[in-house]
């Protein structure tokens, strides 16, 4: 069934009046089309590629991820702006849906994550990560970097986020990284996590977030999943979009994803 059109009031009456709430994905209404007016959401994306610069991605000098996470920070987060990007798929753990490049120095995704489902442990690359919740809560486990002897993770930390926050991830610090100006500023400083998994513990609501990844290393050559149990790393291809721009990607295979 092709998407309804948000081109007059009476669409968005009729999305309204749907039984299920917004961002539930039924059929009917899954997804949005993407809208074709600028909003706050395009501003966001906008404001990334400004920050990011024509040369530079998040490991150049010039460029302080300070910044990022203000642009995302900044960005309310209103559903009706990012919906077009959110292909959920309820046989899926989550899905992986492209939004933008970033000028080519980073990976902006929007991630639509099933009811009581998540990532398994997986590193990033390389790469840094911001994250924000776009909508419904989602838990960070994270573990410390396994040793070469066969044993269990260990947990190292745990946090919810909720709707609007943000969070950098990494698998390292790098260090032009200004900690000290990020307290006041993000839910989290900077930190070298190693390893992390995320989970959307609601029972029946959709959880939905936006991750920026700069450089696009994990695109490029793939990241590791990790056996809780063993520590046992696996390499993983991570060029697999569900949908890019708003579109579903044919055939939409069903990849592994961490
Ligand atoms: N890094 C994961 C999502 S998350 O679990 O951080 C991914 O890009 O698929
Ligand atoms: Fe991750």
């Amino acid at each position: 069934m092709a998407p309804i059109r948000l081109s007059s009031t009476e669409d968005i009456r009729q999305l309204e009046s749907c039984a299920l709430p917004l961002g539930s994905y039924c059929k009917k209404h899954s997804p949005l089309p993407l809208p074709t007016e600028f909003n706050d959401f395009k501003q966001l994306v906008e404001n990334i590629n400004k920050i990011l610069g024509p040369s530079s991605g998040i490991d150049s000098s010039d460029v302080d991820v300070n910044d990022l996470m203000a642009a995302m920070n900044e960005y309310a987060s209103c559903e009706r702006d990012w919906a077009g990007f959110a292909h959920g798929d309820s046989s899926r753990n989550y899905t992986r849906n492209f939004v933008d490049h970033g000028n080519g120095k980073a990976n902006l995704l929007i991630l639509v994550w099933s009811p009581g489902k998540g990532s398994l442990i997986h590193d990033h690359a390389g790469a840094h990560c911001i994250m924000k919740v776009l909508k419904g809560a989602l838990k960070e486990t994270q573990y410390e970097m396994p040793s070469d002897v066969a044993e269990p993770l260990k947990v190292s930390k745990a946090s919810v986020y909720e709707n609007d926050a943000v969070t950098y991830i990494s698998d390292d610090v790098s260090p032009f990284l200004p900690t000290h100006t990020l307290e006041n500023l993000c839910t989290n400083t900077p930190r070298k996590i190693g390893l992390h998994k995320i989970q959307n513990e609601s029972e029946d609501q959709v959880a939905v977030s936006l991750h920026l990844y700069t450089p696009p290393w994990a695109e490029k050559r793939g990241c590791y999943c990790f056996d809780e149990k063993t520590g046992k790393k696996t390499k993983v291809d991570m060029h697999n979009y569900y949908s890019v721009y708003g579109k579903l990607k044919p055939p939409v295979t069903k990849g592994r994803s961490c």
